[in-house]
């Protein structure tokens, strides 16, 4: 069981060492949480930032993970590779533009955006 939850940890380090993404993510969770201390945002919009956030940095694991993947099953140029990457991190993508949303819904308001 420790030796499950050593190797889950080893994949979360291995995604930060690697991917510059992970980091942008992290660094704008820590934003979002400094801003909803500020903004003293209520439970239920920390449920919603906590899962947001949980999200985007999942997907950029199995991202990650896809990438990998793909690369130990050819290192050559092959159209089906581009399109399981193209999906893997259009997936990140849709996850951040979610964010963007969820963000601008909940500090919005206190922003006075609208
Ligand atoms: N073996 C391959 N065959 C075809 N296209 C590939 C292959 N490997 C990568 N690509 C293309 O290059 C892009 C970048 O792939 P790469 O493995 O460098 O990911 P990355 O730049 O680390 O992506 P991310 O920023 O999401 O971590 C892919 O989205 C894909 O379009």
């Amino acid at each position: 069981m420790l030796d499950k939850f050593r190797a889950a940890l080893v994949g979360v380090f291995y995604c930060l060492r690697t991917q510059v993404n992970m980091v942008i993510h992290l660094t704008a969770a820590a934003a979002v949480v400094a801003a909803g201390v500020y903004f003293h945002v209520r439970p239920w919009e920390w449920a919603v930032l906590t899962l947001t956030i949980t999200m985007v940095i999942a997907a950029e694991a199995f991202n990650t993970a896809l990438e990998v993947a793909v690369d130990l099953y050819t290192s050559k140029y092959h159209p089906l590779a581009r399109i399981a990457k193209d999906v893997a991190a259009g997936a990140v993508l849709m996850t951040a533009i979610g964010a963007i949303i969820i963000a601008c819904i909940i500090f919005g308001p206190r922003l006075g955006l609208y």
